[in-house]
């Protein structure tokens, strides 16, 4: 019985949807809304699940499942990227939503949150069925979403191509152009100047803020990046470029480590495009090692429930930035600030990828493109106004960096259900 609850506790602590939920309650409890409110935010308004069947290329047809979650719209049309992995699950995307929701809460955009997510794994698909599969969802969920309804984007093991092919064919099934429908496009399709660094950009800038409260200096500080995709390999070459020394990073496949600084142009020249580069390397250690490694910073930018009451102890770092959605458990988070680790959470350090697409959105709409340097300026300009406020909150209520941040995402959508009268 006593270990049937261990393994309950244990399922609860891994349920991101769960932990997101008790937060959110802690949230609107702290800023005195009613308990209805929490009602109608703990899960999303609308989820779909779509069966996608796809013609393989061997002649087969394989049906996939896919999911799309709009958690709430009370302030805007929702937002959010679309996931193609092995382990996406419905509860998953909830939570992904409900992130979203905070995110554009955090860095004040006129969006709430959306997720989508298809259970599959791109990495063993060939080109062709990745469009069929692409196209497939986008019919699938093209009476939910729309420029003014839903916006999907890039997130794990999707890109710039995919988007492509999403946005070909909401445009064909609307029979106008529709560049609205999407971000995180190729830039010959509406995507904006900055999308495909945006995310590490952010990350980059929390990062500096965290250091400067800290005392730290960015020059010679030691980095650990776990995961080499779009958030992590921009992220550890920004570090790079900013004199850090980036000792460890990591793929699915393993880490790489090298306590006098790794080569990342060379390593950012020879990842794929599912952001794999160590299986180039015959000397690797495990994704668990890579983040008990001795540094000042530890970036996770992979995937979920990385850092647990577990591993926690053993962190080395002194500030942890969350660049993926959900790395660490509620229980690691408190462990983490007991150690006096200052950790800055996914729904502000990762909000630079949804605020570039809100700019990419907004170029779409008016049909006029901004430069590299006027979104960098834009980008520099929000995030920095995120971090001080969430560190404020945190400081003046004397809560953790996570309850703070969620305390001022959560402020703008509760307030806009309130007006509309929802609740
Ligand atoms: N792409 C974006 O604009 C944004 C991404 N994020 C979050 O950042 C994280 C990474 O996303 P992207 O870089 O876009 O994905 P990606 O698909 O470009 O790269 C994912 C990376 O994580 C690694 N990985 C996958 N499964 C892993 C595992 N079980 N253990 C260790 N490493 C693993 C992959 O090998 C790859 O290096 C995700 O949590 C995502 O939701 C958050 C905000 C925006
Ligand atoms: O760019 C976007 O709209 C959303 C990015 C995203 O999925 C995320 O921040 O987790």
């Amino acid at each position: 019985m006593a270990a049937d609850k261990h393994t309950e506790e244990k399922e609860q602590q891994y349920d991101v949807l769960a932990s997101t939920q008790i937060v959110i309650h802690r949230a609107l409890e702290k800023l005195g809304y009613p308990e209805e409110v929490y009602e109608l935010l703990k899960e999303p308004i609308r989820v779909l699940t779509v069966r996608i069947p796809v013609r393989m290329d061997d002649g087969s047809v394989k049906i996939f499942t896919g999911y799309r979650a709009q958690h709430n719209d009370a302030v805007g049309p929702t937002k959010g990227g679309v996931r193609f992995h092995p382990d996406v699950t419905e509860r998953e995307v909830k939570a992904l939503s409900i992130w979203m929701s905070l995110k554009c809460g955090i860095v004040d955009l006129p969006y709430g949150g959306g997720k989508g997510g298809i259970v599959c794994d791109p990495r063993t698909m060939s080109f062709r069925e990745l469009e069929r599969l692409s196209r497939g969802y986008v019919r699938a969920i093209s009476q939910i979403v729309g420029p003014t309804k839903d916006i999907p984007a890039p997130d794990v093991f999707t890109n710039s191509q995919i988007m492509a092919w999403m946005m070909d064919e909401y445009s064909r099934i609307r029979e106008f152009d529709s560049p609205g429908f999407i971000t995180g496009k190729p830039l010959v399709l509406g995507g904006s100047h900055g999308r495909e660094t945006a995310t590490a950009k952010g990350v980059t800038i929390c990062i500096r803020e965290a250091a400067k409260k800290r005392g730290l200096s960015l020059k010679g500080a030691r980095v650990v990046v776990q995961g080499f995709g779009n958030a992590g390999s921009y992220l550890a070459k920004f570090m790079h470029d900013a004199g850090a020394k980036v000792v460890g990073i990591s793929d699915v496949y393993g880490a790489l480590y090298d306590p006098n600084g790794l080569d990342i142009d060379y390593l950012l020249e020879r990842r794929d495009s599912f952001g794999t580069v160590t299986k180039l390397f015959k000397n690797t250690i495990s994704n668990q090692e890579l983040l008990e490694l001795d540094c000042d910073i530890l970036v996770p930018a992979a995937i979920e429930n990385q850092i647990t009451a577990e591993n926690a102890p053993r962190i080395k770092a002194s500030i942890v930035v969350e660049a993926a959605n959900g790395p660490t458990t509620l229980e690691a988070t408190e462990i983490l600030t007991q150690r006096g680790i200052l950790l800055v959470p996914d729904v502000l350090a990762s909000a630079g990828g949804v605020t570039v697409s809100y700019f990419e959105w907004v170029q779409n709409n008016q049909g006029y493109y901004w430069t590299e340097e006027e979104v960098e300026q834009r980008l520099e300009k929000v995030m920095v106004k995120a971090f001080n406020n969430v560190y404020e909150m945190a400081q003046t209520r004397r809560v953790d960096m996570r309850l703070a941040a969620y305390m001022v995402g959560v402020r703008k959508m509760a307030e806009a259900c309130r007006f509309r009268g929802w609740v």
